[in-house]
C-alpha cells in the first residue's frame, strides 16, 4: 500500500490495521465498550450492515466495505490506520480483547491471524488428523501454522528455502517441510523423465556430484521429497505475496483437496487446469474474516495461547523496518509502539 504496488493507494496514506488500544472516550450510545476497555481494530471500520454479506456476519464481503485506511468514509474524507496516536471507530468494527492477552504480541491477529483462521474454518480445513500445507512462512504463514495446530491438524510448511525448516519444525511446531521448486525445473528435473534410465542415469550423476558439492545433497531431498508428497493434502493455505508456480503445489492436494489463495501477488497467477480436472480438486480465496469471526478467533487465539512472533519497535525506526520487510528479514511482524514511541519525545 505504502508503495502503491496493488495501483490503487490513495495518499495521504496513514497505514496500519492491525490496531490495539484502550478506551478514552465514547459516544452517547455506544453499548459494547466502556473507558478503559482494551480493544483492537482489524481491516474494517464500516460497511452498509443491510446487504446479504453484513446480515451474514460478513461484512469483509460487503460491496461498500471501508477498510481500516486507504477507503473514503462515510462523511467523504480518507479514512486513516493506526499509524496515530488516536483513532475515532464505530463500536461495531471493534474487537474485544481477551484479558490478559498481551496487547502488542497480539495485534497481528487482527489481519494475519483472521485471514489464516477464517479460511482453515470455512473450508472445513480444521478437523483433528487432517493434513494442511502452509505456503509460505511470513506473517500469514507462521500464524497459519499455529492455527492449523491448534485445529488438531498436521502441518506442513512449503517454502522456497530450507533455511527455514529448522524454525517451522522446531519453533513454531510444524510436522514436515517441504522445499517447492519451480514446476519447469520438476518437469525435467523429477516427473516428466522419458523413461526410467534416464531418470536412472540423472541420479547417478547426482549422487556423484553430491560427492564433489554438498548441497545438492539438499536438491536430491527436495525432489524425493516433493514426489513422495504428491497427493497428501487436504488443504493448503497460500500466503504467497509475488507471483508464483501453483503446479508443483496442487498437485500436492489430495483428489478433493483445497488451495486457499490468500497472499496478494499484484499480478496475475498462472492456472492450471488439469491437475484440478483430474482431482476434483478447488483453487479459492478469502479475505480476512467477518466482525464476528474476528471476536471468535481471537477468543480462539486467547484461550489456546496463540500469539504471533514479533518485534516491537519505536515509530522513528519504521524507514529501516520497510526496509528489512522488503528482504523478508523479521520473524516475523513488526508493531509499532506508538504509545512508547510518544512518551519518548
Ligand atoms: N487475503 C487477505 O485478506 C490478506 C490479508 C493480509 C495480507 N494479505 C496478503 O498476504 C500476503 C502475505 O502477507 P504477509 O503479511 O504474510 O507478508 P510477509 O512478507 O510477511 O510474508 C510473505 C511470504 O511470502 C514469501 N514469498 C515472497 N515472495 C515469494 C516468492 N516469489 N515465492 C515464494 N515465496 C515468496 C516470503 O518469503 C514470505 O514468507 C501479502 O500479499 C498480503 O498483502 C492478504
Ligand atoms: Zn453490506
Amino acid at each position: 500500500m505504502a508503495k502503491n504496488d496493488w495501483g490503487f493507494t490513495q495518499y495521504p496514506l496513514i497505514p496500519g490495521h492491525e490496531i490495539v488500544g484502550e478506551v478514552t472516550e465514547i459516544g452517547s450510545k455506544v453499548e459494547k465498550v466502556k473507558v478503559g476497555d482494551k480493544v483492537g481494530v482489524g481491516c474494517l471500520v464500516g460497511s452498509c450492515r443491510q446487504c446479504d454479506q453484513c446480515t451474514s456476519d460478513l461484512e469483509n464481503y460487503c460491496p461498500k466495505v471501508i477498510w481500516t485506511y486507504g477507503s473514503v468514509y462515510t462523511d467523504g474524507t480518507l479514512a486513516h490506520g493506526g499509524y496515530s496516536n488516536l483513532m475515532v471507530v464505530d463500536e461495531h468494527f471493534i474487537v474485544l480483547w481477551p484479558e490478559n492477552f498481551p496487547l502488542d504480541i497480539g495485534s497481528p491477529l487482527l489481519c494475519a491471524g483472521i485471514t489464516t483462521y477464517s479460511p482453515l474454518r470455512y473450508f472445513g480445513l480444521d478437523k483433528p488428523g487432517m493434513n494442511i500445507g502452509v505456503v509460505g512462512l511470513g506473517g500469514l504463514g507462521h500464524v497459519a501454522v499455529k492455527f492449523a495446530k491448534a485445529f488438531g491438524t498436521k502441518v506442513t510448511v512449503i517454502s522456497t528455502s530450507i533455511n527455514k525448516k529448522k524454525e517451522a519444525i522446531e519453533k513454531l511446531g510444524a510436522d514436515s517441510f517441504l522445499v517447492s521448486r519451480d514446476p519447469e525445473e520438476m518437469k525435467v528435473r523429477g516427473i516428466r523423465i522419458p523413461s526410467f534410465f534416464f531418470f536412472f542415469f540423472i541420479i547417478i550423476i547426482f549422487f556423484f556430484l553430491n560427492i564433489l558439492l554438498r548441497h545438492e545433497t539438499k536438491l536430491i531431498s527436495t525432489i524425493v521429497s516433493v514426489q513422495v508428497a504428491a497427493g497428501t493434502l487436504d488443504g493448503i493455505i497460500d500466503t504467497v505475496s509475488a507471483t508464483h508456480p501453483l503446479l508443483a503445489l496442487i498437485s500436492l492436494l489430495k483428489p478433493h483437496g483445497k488451495m486457499v489463495l490468500v497472499g496478494a501477488p499484484a499480478q496475475p497467477l498462472e492456472l492450471p487446469v488439469f491437475p484440478l480436472i483430474s482431482g476434483r480438486k478447488i483453487i479459492a480465496g478469502s479475505g480476512v474474516g467477518g466482525m464476528k469471526e474476528t471476536q471468535e478467533m481471537i477468543d480462539f487465539a486467547a484461550k489456546h495461547n496463540i500469539l504471533p512472533d514479533v518485534e516491537i519497535i519505536p515509530i522513528d525506526y519504521i524507514n529501516t523496518a520497510m526496509d528489512r520487510l522488503a528482504k523478508s528479514d523479521v520473524k516475523y511482524r513488526f508493531v509499532i509502539d506508538i504509545a512508547k514511541s510518544l512518551k519518548a519525545e
